[in-house]
């Protein structure tokens, strides 16, 4: 880490000024120390001389003042300095950690494991890497301010009457608090809760559902409040009392558990130097304005002291620690290995036959998601040639979007193999294999950037052309809409960034050009956000659909196979049959594979169709050959036809 941040310019010199300061910081209040036992001294001397140097005096006192306006300075100049530094250091590490989570592939990342330490190491709050540096610094720092301060208090108590008894009954009030504060948040304690009471838990959900906006629409239609808060009201009065949060019950334990010994002599030791010092002064009158001084001296010095060696004890056995650790998983998030190993060759030998498609192949190809008992596909074997157009028909869990998912390589089959042209996937370079492929998933999705990025990123080497862009979403079917939209092709379809405000004059519709939207009001209470922007089912995969066209049909493209997932899930019938003309047209020789679970427009048009049911292969072949069969295929359809036949 140190190499890291030092290679970065960048960070350096704010880091390196921010040590600096920190260390200059630290011998401040031993200095303030000295001052003070100074004057302390000048005191004694005119007790007992009743002469003042009042030379001295200034230039002392001066010095403790000078102290005071140091301190407050350097604190400032530290705290500036920390943000800049901890801004550049977040950002440094920013890129790198988001590297690591970019590069890994689907199996890798949804692994719960790893899923736990990349976030760990993202850190949003407290950045670890700036952490790791703060924690050691102002650790290091404390401990010379300490020191230091040690030093300078033992030379100011030497000469002082019963200073050192009264600096350690000082100390013993701070250091119970202390060791009181750690009963119950001890850095390395390992504690979990569990709620077991079943009214409790409904109440909290009862809670959700009528809070929560995703419940509202089957709230209402299903006419359920009144049940809803009878059942609150009836748990909340069999729970009397015992109904509270996690934090509430922690609070009330925590009061329980406060009538300890030393809570009863937390008060009394903190009175013992009083009282001492009273014996004294009864003993020896004269020194009274004296002693009362260095007291109040004592006090405040070890105090403070007290607090900070506490402070440092602590840091020392927890937050270094625990600051290594972040870094380490920081360091660590880089090794994973994906799961999905790339392939040694490349893919296509020859661009030109690309675009004239490629064949797939399935050969008893079996797969289990990953922690799954049961498998997805179970010996599927079967090869679309090339150019051919092929739909994949099952029912809701057969096996379709796995086939696709696994064409595309974001998993490997457990069994068997899948080939591309002849050549098994496994050896193919993955950036070459992604290249070869569009694939358009059913659960598709919308990245929270503007529309034109959305569309622009189907070509990743040329999302910015303009004219591809508004071509892709004419193909796709969004041009009119988007263009209806008051900020066209630049309306994010859901901000990233959101527009904070207060309470708004009555009347107000827009804000930033947008308009306000008052559900969002009502949820975040006084401050509100701004951000969604309402497009319909069909209108969002039309944008999706718009994507795969940017990808698959720029000039340089070198796209040979498209698969559909459901591409026409959410239009309606005119649109569905819009777009299967054009890609129809537009797809040339392309190898296009759709999935769906209905019969539609793509059954004739298809070259081969593939029943999947239970992860099994049902039966293949054209339609008319399906019909002839007889089988599942044949009665599905004529069953469906019936409906519309006079
Ligand atoms: N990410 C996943 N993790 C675990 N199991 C999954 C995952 N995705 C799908 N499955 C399971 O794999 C099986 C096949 O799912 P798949 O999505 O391929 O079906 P499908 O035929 O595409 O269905 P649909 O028509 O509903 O899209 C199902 O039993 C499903 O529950």
């Amino acid at each position: 880490m140190i190499k890291d941040i030092g290679s970065s310019k960048e960070c350096t010199f704010y880091v390196a000024l921010y040590i600096i300061v920190t260390t200059i910081n630290s011998f401040i209040p031993a200095a303030a120390l000295w001052y003070s036992g100074q004057i302390l001294k000048i005191v004694e001397n005119a007790m007992e001389s009743r002469t003042v140097d009042r030379n001295l005096l200034f230039r002392v006192a001066a010095s403790r003042t000078v102290c005071s306006i140091l301190q407050r300075l350097s604190e400032h100049w530290r705290y500036s300095l920390s943000t800049i530094a901890q801004r550049r250091i977040k950002a440094h590490y920013q890129v790198h950690i988001l590297e690591s989570y970019a590069r890994l592939d689907l199996p890798t990342f949804e692994d719960p494991v790893i899923q736990s330490q990349l976030s760990a190491a993202w850190g949003e709050r407290a950045p670890v890497a700036w952490n790791a540096v703060q924690t050691v610094v102002t650790t290091a720092a404390m401990a010379l301010r300490l020191v230091l301060q040690l030093s300078v208090l033992a030379a100011v108590l030497k000469g002082q009457r019963d200073g050192l008894i009264l600096a350690f009954l000082t100390f013993l009030s701070p250091l119970m608090d202390w060791m009181k504060f750690r009963s119950y948040i001890h850095p390395s304690s390992v504690w979990a809760a569990t709620c077991r009471n079943d009214d409790y838990i409904r109440m909290e959900g009862v809670k959700d559902v009528v809070l929560q906006s995703d419940h509202r629409k089957e709230m209402v239609a299903g006419n359920m409040w009144e049940h809803l808060i009878s059942e609150y009201d009836a748990a909340r009065k069999r729970l009397g009392d015992a109904a509270g949060s996690f934090h509430e019950m922690l609070a009330l334990h925590k009061e329980r558990t406060t009538l300890s010994l030393s809570s009863f002599l937390a008060e009394p030791i903190q009175e013992m130097p009083q009282i001492v010092f009273a014996l004294r002064a009864v003993q020896y009158p004269a020194s009274i304005p004296v002693s009362l001084a260095s007291l109040n001296l004592i006090q405040s010095t070890v105090q403070e002291f007290a607090f900070q060696a506490l402070h440092v004890f602590d840091k020392m056995f927890g937050s270094i620690g625990e600051a290594f650790h972040a870094v380490r998983k920081l360091y660590d998030i880089q090794n994973i290995t994906n799961r999905v190993i790339d392939g040694p060759n490349s893919f296509p030998e020859d661009q030109q036959k690309v675009a004239l498609g490629v064949s797939v192949e399935f050969r008893n190809v079996s797969f289990k998601y990953p922690g799954k008992d049961d498998y997805a596909l179970q010996g599927v074997s079967f090869k679309i040639e090339r150019g051919q157009l092929c739909l994949i028909l099952g029912e809701n869990g057969s096996g379709k979007s796995t086939m696709l998912k696994l064409i595309t390589r974001l998993y490997d089959p457990s069994e068997g193999n899948i080939l591309i042209d002849d050549r098994d996937i496994r050896t193919i370079k993955l950036a070459d294999l992604r290249r070869a492929t569009s694939v358009l998933f059913q659960d598709y999705t919308h990245f929270p950037l503007s529309i034109k990025e959305n569309i622009g990123l189907g070509d990743p080497t040329n999302p910015r052309d303009q004219d591809m862009i508004e071509q892709s979403a004419k193909l796709g079917g969004a041009y009119d809409f988007v263009s209806r939209l008051p900020e066209g092709f630049d309306t994010y379809l859901d901000r990233p960034v959101q527009d904070v405000y207060s309470s708004l004059p009555e009347g107000t519709t827009t804000l930033f050009g947008r308009k306000v939207d008052y559900g969002a009001v009502r949820k975040f209470g006084g401050t509100s956000k701004n951000s969604k922007t309402q497009l319909s089912g069909g209108q969002m995969q039309r944008l999706a659909l718009s994507r795969t066209f940017m990808r698959s049909l720029g000039p340089d493209n070198q796209v040979g196979l498209l698969l559909f997932d459901e591409p026409s899930a959410s239009l309606d019938p005119v649109a569905e049959h819009d777009l299967f003309e054009r890609l129809r047209e537009l797809r040339g020789n392309k190898t296009m594979i759709f999935s769906s679970h209905r019969f539609g427009n793509l059954t004739r048009n298809a070259d081969i169709i593939i029943c999947v049911k239970d992860s099994h292969v049902q039966e293949m072949g054209t339609h008319e050959q399906l019909m002839k069969n007889n089988e599942g295929y044949a009665k599905i359809y004529s069953l469906q036809a019936k409906a519309f036949l006079p």
